[in-house]
């Protein structure tokens, strides 16, 4: 995958898509640069994994798209087949799912999906390798780790492998669903600092969906809101937060009685 600086990382244009005839995406249009962190938020049921899912190349077979497309830089997602599919799942942009154990099988040890997942992907690692990945992550007793079964790792630790093995393919775009929605709030911040770093040192650009509008503002300076397949607002996180124009981002705003202004730069 090619890094264009004259092109956006991420196009999407006027993406109109349905389920059984059911419209979930209405006209969305957006596009990413590189290195840049945006979130989307809005209710559940409004199409947010949806989008992502599509975007990621993994849009489930009984979703049709109707109209536009999807473009990452410069190629045709939708149109992506096979190997090219693969390699762009891989090292272009790369889906993170809602809860780290769901994204693993309870029959194997961490260490042997690490090791599969890899090779999906045409990639192999040594130990050392794993090893650092997962210590980018914040885990510093990576042997055991990779012996154990998930059902034996917190659901904060399972996240934080299954960010590991995301960027082992070096993506240049992290689509991340719902990333802390099943973690405590301690596994949470731990989680949302990693996507953070991951974004601002590592320079992986970040789409994150939450519902959760306070981790939306603590990660990423553009905020989008979704509500009924539509994208209805779109601004800085300033102007979402503190000037919402649409009557659905007040009501979002609103349900957060007191929130803390965390989006106010914390290091690193
Ligand atoms: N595989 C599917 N088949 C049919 N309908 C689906 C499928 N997946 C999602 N939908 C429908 O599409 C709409 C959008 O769902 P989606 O999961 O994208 O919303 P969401 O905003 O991500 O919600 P949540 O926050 O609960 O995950 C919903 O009406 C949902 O029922």
């Amino acid at each position: 995958m090619q890094d264009c600086a004259q092109q956006p990382l991420l196009e999407v244009s006027n993406l109109s898509a349905s389920f059984g005839g059911t419209q979930v995406l209405r006209s969305i249009s957006f596009n990413m640069r590189s290195g840049e962190s945006v979130a989307l938020v809005g209710e559940s049921g409004s199409g947010k994994s949806t989008l992502l899912k599509t975007i990621a190349g993994l849009a489930p077979k009984a979703l049709r798209v109707d109209a536009g497309g999807i473009r990452y830089a410069g190629q045709d997602v939708l149109g992506l087949r096979g190997k090219t599919l693969r390699a762009y799942r891989c090292e272009g942009a790369k889906y993170v799912f809602q809860n780290g154990q769901e994204s693993f099988d309870p029959l194997f040890s961490v260490g042997r999906q690490f090791d599969e997942s890899l090779r999906a992907h045409g990639m192999r690692a040594d130990a050392g390798t794993k090893l650092e990945l997962l210590e980018r992550m914040g885990v510093t007793d990576g042997e055991r780790v990779l012996s154990s079964l998930p059902s034996e790792l917190s659901g904060g630790l399972c996240q934080r492998v299954a960010l590991a093995i995301a960027l082992a393919g070096a993506p240049q775009l992290l689509l991340a669903d719902e990333p802390t929605s099943a973690l405590d709030s301690d596994n949470r911040k731990k989680v949302a600092n990693l996507l953070r770093k991951v974004n601002e040192v590592d320079g992986v650009a970040l789409l994150l969906v939450t519902h959760d509008i306070e981790l939306a503002a603590e990660l990423a300076p553009r905020i989008m809101v979704m509500h009924d397949g539509e994208i209805v607002e779109s601004g800085s996180r300033e102007e979402v937060l503190e000037r919402p124009r649409d009557p659905y981002t007040r009501t979002l705003v609103d349900s957060v009685p007191k929130m803390e202004r965390s989006y106010r730069r914390v290091a690193l």
